[in-house]
Parts: C-alpha cells; structure tokens; sequence
C-alpha cells in the first residue's frame, strides 16, 4: 500500500465532508480504533490519556469514552489547555461526553508547571498520546512540549494517535517528539513513517482504518482545492500566475472565454495572442484582457517570433481555444510546443500535436471522447475501470497528463488517476471546453499538472452545476465563467 503525505490526508477528510460524511464519524471510528488496540494489548489495567485541544485530542476523548465502557480499565484523561479552547465541534462534543463516560479523572492543565505536579503520570500501564497529529506547525510549544518530556519520561507503555506528538508525518525536522512503542495512523501509512529514522519515534506503526468512502480519495473535491498552492500576503503581481492564451483566427470567443476563466480563477496577467483579424473583438470583451494582434488572420510560422518571446515572460501556454484547422496553423502549433514549458493544449490544437513532444516541457491535454478517440486511434470505452486504463496508458506512453472530458472525466498522468464526476447536461452547450481550459491553465501556472488538471475540472463542474441552478439548460459559457469564484472563494 502506498504511503500519503498529511495533506494528502486533510484532503481525503474534506472530501468525506464534501460528500456528506459528518467528521464525527471518522473521529469516532478513529478512537474507536485506539481502544481496541489498547483491549488487544491489555485486557485490565490504568490508562491514561493526554489530550490536546485539536482533532487528535479528539479521537483520544473518543477512545478514552470506548474503554471506560469496559469496567476492567482505570481510565485517567488530561486535556492540555482549557475546555473552552478546544478547536472543532466534533472534538468539542466528544469531550462534553467524557462528563457521562465513567472515567476515574478528567482535568483541564493549561499551566506546564501545574502539567509537572501532576500525580497521575506514575504508575500507568499505557500512556495514550493524543497531544499533536498531523496538524502540528513548527516545534511543540507550552504546555505539549512539557507534556511530550512528561509522557517520555514515564516508564508506561506508550500508544501514540495517528503520529508521535511533535512528529513530522512528511518527514520534516523533529525538534521534540513522542517516542512511542506503538502508534496507530489512520486510513493510509504516512511518507514520514515509513523514513529509516521514523522506528525510532514512532516504534510499531499500525495502521487502522476509520471508514472513509472510497470515492473521497478517487474522486476529486473540495478537499484537493484545498491542497493548491495558496497566494500569501506577500505575494505580488505576477506570482500568482501569467497565461498565455494562444487561440482565435477562426473564432474569436473562444480564447477570450479561456482567458476570462483564467483570470476568474486567479492568475495574476492573462494575455491572448490571437491573428490580427479578430484582436479588436477580443479586446472588446473586456479592458481586463491584454491582447496582442499576430500578423495574418490565422497563425502561421511567421507568428513563432513573436510567441516565442511571449512564452518567456509566462508560466504557462494554453494553446487551441478557436484557432481552427489550416494547416499552416497545426504545423504552427507543432513547432512551438517545444518551445513551452508548460503547455493547455486543447480543441483545435490537439490536431497539430505529434506525442510525445521532443523536450522538457509539462503538457496537459484535454480532449473529448472524440478528440481522444482521434489521438489514440482507438474507440474509447464505456466502461469506467477501462476507461481509466487507457487513459492511464495513453498517459504514461505519451508523458502528457491527460484530461479526457466526459459525464465522469477521467484525468491520469500515467501514475495517478482521478476521476470527476461535477458538472451537467446543460454544460453541452459552446465554449464550456474553453472555460475549462482557462481555469487548467491558471491552475498550471503555480501547480503541478496532476493536481491543476484535476482541480479544474472540479471547479468547472462545480461552477457549472451554480449556473445549472438558476438557468438550467439555458446556461452558457459565460455563466459558468461568473460562478467560478463561488466555488474557489474561501478555499483558493
Ligand atoms: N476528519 C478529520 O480531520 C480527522 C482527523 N483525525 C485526527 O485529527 C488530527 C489532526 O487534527 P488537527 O488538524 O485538529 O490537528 P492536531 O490535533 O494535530 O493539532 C492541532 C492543534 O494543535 C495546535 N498546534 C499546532 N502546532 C502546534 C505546536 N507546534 N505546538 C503546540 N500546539 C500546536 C493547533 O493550534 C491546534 O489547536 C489527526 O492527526 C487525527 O488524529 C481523526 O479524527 C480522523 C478524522
Ligand atoms: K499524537
């Protein structure tokens, strides 16, 4: 079984959320899990729990409530900090439910010297360490640090919740940190628990399994938004992403609708290079978009000058939103490509593409079924787990990551594959592909191409699904680009 990075994990837990699991119900199948490890281990004794004020605290409430059931433990349970300072409702709850669970002691120690006098760190048969999980920032501070010295300083059998408290479970520098004889980790193992040194902090790793619904991990949602890189408030212009919109010459509302998308999405500068027949429209649409006329009213080999220093100044190309089929344009294409670093590549372009492209360059593709059928010379399946296959290979054979459209869209970068299942009937109408083009490449921009394809067909989907409830089938391509910030507010 792979190992997955703690944020990994908090975007498994959102998605749960997202798709309606309650976290209580994760939490309680978590200290479920680490009572039974304690009855397993132990069939009477003195136990005691030490809890912080997050969700790992949480789970140790719930443990500490499932042993006290069994009349044969002595069950002791300090909360580090006040009560009222306990950070989530679920953690909260639980804790309020210690008052009827049975326990021989509960106590609120916010003071370390207070943490120190305390009687009750002798003479236990386990200790359960519910200090710090996975949301640990920086070195263990007052009053977990002392804590983590007093919990190591006792010759009790110690059980750490899902990591040592003051662990780094991707594998970062350990200031200070449990040194468990057990720990139990939730859902998947951790990077950092598997690193040579880990055995050392963590002793036995076990891992326990606490329910969560199989699609939260294959499907994409709001949890794996929450994992895209973040603009900091000391970002400035242009680190938060520069696209190049390459289309138009055939159509001209096609690239502005990527580009528009793009900006809605988050990109700092969006430019659209289009021939020069169809710039002023494009310009038309909006004084947000900075647009530079081609020579011709096609792209055509005369153009890749022009682009090629375009390319230089912007992290990401999104090249195909109306550039129609000439052929000077798909052999345009086909001799840039080399030149990007990271490339969109869709629609009309996906015709002037020869894979794999000979360089260094990320490629995203993102066809329909038909586009791909045409790319892959192979009718495309019906049947998900196949369709998962040959994406998956397609993927792999080709180095591109690839984004096949579809009631379910399949996205794999031949290692990974995510599925989508936001979005539609109304979303058949023109320009959707462009919108979603835009928002892959404002996503590539600043993230890798695995997590901004599947994200942006998420928020696609998602923005899709705000216009389908006001307009129903009547919903166009501009609507969705209007809900995109409804989706990524608050998360992006
Ligand atoms: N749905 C979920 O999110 C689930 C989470 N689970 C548990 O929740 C844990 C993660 O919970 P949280 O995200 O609440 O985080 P933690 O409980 O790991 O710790 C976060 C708390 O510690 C504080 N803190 C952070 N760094 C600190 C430091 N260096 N020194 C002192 N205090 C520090 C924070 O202010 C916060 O109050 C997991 O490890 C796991 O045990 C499980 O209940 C399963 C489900
Ligand atoms: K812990």
């Amino acid at each position: 079984m792979s190992s997955i990075t703690s944020s990994k994990m908090r975007a498994i837990d959102a998605n749960c959320a997202y798709i309606g699991m309650n976290p209580l119900q994760l939490m309680e199948n978590a200290g479920a899990a680490i009572a039974r490890e304690i009855t397993s281990k132990l069939s009477s004794g003195k136990v005691l729990f030490v809890a912080g004020r997050g969700n790992n605290g949480g789970d140790a409430f719930v443990a500490a409530r499932h042993l006290a059931m069994n009349e044969n433990y002595d069950v002791r349970l300090i909360l580090l900090g006040n009560s009222s300072r306990i950070r989530t409702e679920e953690s909260k709850q639980n804790f309020s439910l210690l008052s009827y669970s049975g326990l021989t002691e509960l106590r609120e120690i916010a003071d370390s010297k207070e943490l120190e006098k305390y009687s009750g760190w002798k003479d236990n048969d386990i200790i359960v360490d519910g200090v710090l999980g996975s949301g640990i920032k920086g070195a263990p501070r007052e009053p977990e640090s002392t804590a983590i010295d007093l919990i190591n300083s006792s010759d009790s059998y110690i059980i750490s919740i899902d990591s040592p408290s003051g662990y780094d479970l991707d594998g970062g520098e350990v200031v200070k940190s449990v040194v468990a004889d057990t720990t139990i980790t939730f859902h998947k193992m951790k990077t950092g628990l598997e690193l040579p040194d880990s055995e050392k902090y963590a002793g036995l790793v076990k891992v326990a399994p606490i329910g969560v619904c199989r699609d939260a991990e294959e499907y994409v949602g709001i949890g794996d938004l929450m994992s895209l890189a973040h603009r900091n408030k000391y970002s400035h212009k242009g680190n938060s992403g520069r696209v190049l919109v390459i289309g138009g010459g055939a159509y001209y509302g096609a690239p502005a609708l990527a580009a528009m998308a793009a900006l809605r999405t988050g990109a700092d500068i969006v430019t659209v290079a289009v021939p020069e027949n169809v710039a002023d429209t494009v310009a038309s649409f909006s004084p947000n978009l900075i647009v530079i006329p081609l020579e011709g009213d096609r792209l055509n080999p005369s153009n890749i000058p022009v682009l090629k220093n375009l390319l230089e100044t912007h992290d990401v190309a999104v090249i195909g939103p109306g550039l129609g089929r000439e052929r000077e344009t798909l052999e345009t294409v086909e001799q840039l490509l080399p030149f990007c670093r990271k490339a969109v590549v869709d629609a009309d372009a996906l015709f002037g593409l020869t894979l794999p492209v000979k360089s260094e360059g990320k490629f995203i593709l993102t066809p329909h079924s038909a586009e791909f059928s045409r790319l892959s010379g192979s009718e495309v399946p019906k049947e998900l787990d196949s369709k998962k296959n040959i994406v998956r290979r397609f993927a792999s054979d080709k180095d591109v990551t690839l984004l096949l459209k579809g009631k379910i869209d399949v996205i794999s970068d031949g290692s990974v594959t995510r599925l989508n299942r936001t979005g539609n009937s109304g979303m058949t109408v023109g320009g959707t592909g462009d919108v979603l083009t835009g928002i892959t490449g404002a996503l590539f921009a600043v993230n890798d191409a695995m997590s901004a394809g599947s994200c942006a067909v998420f928020i696609n989907g998602s923005a899709g699904d705000l216009a389908y409830e006001e307009k129903g089938n009547g919903l166009l391509a501009t609507d969705i680009i209007a809900r995109i910030t409804d989706v990524i507010l608050g998360v992006l």
